[in-house]
């Protein structure tokens, strides 16, 4: 059983975290008419980072929205405590894939939280407490110093850091996060995983995570979701996953073509039992 941290259930005082659950039942979306997913059923425990995969169109960042109420779906999405205990909703953050920001605007990255967790104009001038607030949440995601920053002076991943940190506060149930397929370099990615996964466990937080890089998945992921077909086509651990007929011929898996060299010796080392 794993130790408790701090459980990201508020509500949920004495569990043992690993307990709770978010269960994806049966989930189904349309878009003008057309079934883009069937029959989506995933259950994920707090601690957990599970990894979303799957061919370009196959409809990862739909099921995203699809969790967060943005899109329309059928089927249900339920939380359950360490008690089992059913909740109506769990609470979500959310970081999206791309954000279209007007560069020249002078909001700043204080006036991003201030405007989501207060009504305050932003011509007023923040109290020290609300500042204080901000920085302790950017320092989450190694973000203290970008506090006073235009939005749109931020890199890829600064911006990324800012998202991260504002779906932290306060700390959700779930976490979805979509992976950025472009405006951050390979180090930054990592960067980014590494916090991610460090956050999980210092908050047994339940994350779900779509990914565009298999290497990163096979080293970071506890479990992994295949999308393919309208469908999650297969679910498992990295290893199971990777080794699995058609998630192979879907990507192609060759791995000494798929990966460089030294990515290939990472998810060689990640897939060793
Ligand atoms: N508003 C919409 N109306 C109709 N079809 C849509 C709409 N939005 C997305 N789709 C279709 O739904 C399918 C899934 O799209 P989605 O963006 O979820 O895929 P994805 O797996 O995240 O792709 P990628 O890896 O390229 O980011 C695609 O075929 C897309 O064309």
């Amino acid at each position: 059983m794993r130790k408790h941290h701090k459980c990201a259930n508020s509500e949920c005082k004495t569990c043992e975290c690993g307990l709770c659950c978010t269960k994806i039942n049966n989930f189904g979306v349309k878009r003008s008419g057309i079934d883009i997913l069937k029959n989506v059923n995933l259950h994920i425990h707090c601690g957990d980072l599970t990894a979303i995969i799957g061919p370009n169109g196959a409809g990862k960042s739909t099921l995203l929205k699809a969790i967060l109420g943005e899109i329309s779906h059928t089927g249900e999405l339920q939380f359950l405590d360490a008690q089992n205990n059913g909740t109506t909703r769990p609470s979500i953050g959310y970081v999206p894939q791309k954000l279209d920001l007007d560069s020249s605007s002078p909001t700043s990255v204080l006036d991003l939280f201030a405007a989501a967790h207060t009504n305050m104009p932003i011509w007023f001038s923040y109290p020290q407490k609300m500042r204080e607030r901000v920085r302790e949440s950017l320092a989450r995601t190694q973000g203290e110093h970008l506090i006073n920053k235009r939005l749109g002076e931020l890199s890829g991943g600064e911006l990324q850091r800012v998202l991260l940190a504002l779906a932290l506060d306060p700390i959700p149930h779930l976490l979805l996060l979509d992976e950025p397929v472009s405006g951050i370099d390979q180090k930054g990615l990592e960067l980014f995983y590494e916090t991610v996964s460090t956050l999980r466990k210092n908050y047994d937080l339940s994350i779900i995570l779509v990914s565009h890089d298999l290497s990163l998945v096979a080293e970071y992921a506890d479990r992994i979701a295949f999308v393919n077909n309208k469908t999650i086509e297969c679910c498992g651990t990295p290893q199971e996953v990777f080794t699995n007929t058609k998630v192979i011929q879907t990507f192609g898996l060759d791995w000494s073509n798929r990966f460089r060299r030294d990515e290939k010796d990472r998810v060689d080392n990640a897939l060793m039992v």
